[in-house]
């Protein structure tokens, strides 16, 4: 791995995440409330308990959170820089990805995005509009979702949005990362809905390339691919992280043999705890 030289793009402070609060703890513990009002007739309140009560014990307060998904994650993404995050199947990757893209409430912590000039001025993601933050911290889910339509109206849907509308899209542009992809034009008639899982996956990759966020969270985007997709979707996303000085890539993966090369960094997630290689 290579020292790093980049800028900080995005940070993260003490990050962490927890379950939401289920509906039946909830309604827990507004029923305790209304246990404890005087006026409820004694026949009825016990019927009620131990209706209520059931494995849930009732003396116990409910906690505001069930469990916890990230706990005091802190680091950095760099201009110029591969992460890549590894860790066991629901070890919390996903979640701190989708916390960073503001997806997924934090319970506490702070991230930070540079304003993507040199100066040193960063937006706190709490202050900041979730449509901009989102325009820059840009998620590449696991599972893509397409419109009904080509693949064409796919890639040009993003345009007809508030947060891109001042931006152009660029046939030329996409039609070269296909033929990267041994695609030719006429994929952009295909239609998204006959597409492999994989296609759909290149397809989702560029419609959010095109965009050029500053902060690029791939959540195993080469799962669904044969081994020379694979290869060349891995080598598009560094040509286009290295075409602009101003991106990073956070890269969740299990199959690291082809990015593990490149990567400058390497986190790795275990029950919700980040630790970085030094
Ligand atoms: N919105 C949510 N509310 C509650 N729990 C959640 C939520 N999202 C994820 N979880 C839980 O958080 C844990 C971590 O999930 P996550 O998807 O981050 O795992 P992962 O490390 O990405 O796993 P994999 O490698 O299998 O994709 C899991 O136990 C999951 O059930």
């Amino acid at each position: 791995m290579s020292i790093d030289t980049g800028r900080v793009l995005l940070e993260f402070d003490n990050l962490c995440a927890h379950s939401q609060r289920t509906i039946n703890d909830q309604s827990i513990k507004n029923s305790k409330e209304a246990l404890k009002k005087p006026s409820m007739p004694s026949s009825i309140y016990q019927k009620w308990t131990s209706n209520l009560t059931g494995n849930a014990s009732l003396d116990k307060e409910p906690s505001t959170h069930d469990r916890t998904l990230i706990s005091g994650a802190s680091g950095t993404l760099l201009s110029g820089q591969v992460t890549v995050l590894t860790g066991a199947s629901g070890s919390g990757k996903s979640v701190l990805l989708r916390v960073l893209a503001g997806l997924l409430p934090m319970s506490s912590g702070t991230v930070r995005l540079s304003d993507g000039t040199s100066s040193n001025v960063y937006h706190d993601i709490h202050k900041t509009a979730p449509v901009l933050w989102r325009k820059q911290v840009a998620l590449l889910a696991q599972h893509p979702q397409l419109l009904d339509g080509s693949v064409l109206e796919n890639l040009q849907m993003p345009y007809q949005l508030h947060a891109h509308q001042s931006q152009i899209f660029d046939r030329d542009w996409n039609v070269a990362q296909l033929e990267h992809l041994d695609r030719s034009a006429d994929f952009l008639q295909q239609d998204a809905k006959h597409l492999s899982g994989g296609e759909r996956q290149l397809v989702n990759t560029l419609r959010l390339l095109q965009l050029s966020p500053q902060v690029l969270l791939l959540d195993e985007p080469t799962a669904a691919l044969d081994i020379d997709t694979s290869t060349q979707l891995v080598n598009l996303l560094i040509n286009w992280l290295h075409a602009d000085a101003q991106r990073t890539l956070l890269w969740v993966t299990h199959d690291t043999k082809d990015i593990m090369p490149l990567a400058n960094r390497h986190w790795y997630m275990q029950a919700g705890v980040l630790t970085a290689d030094s």
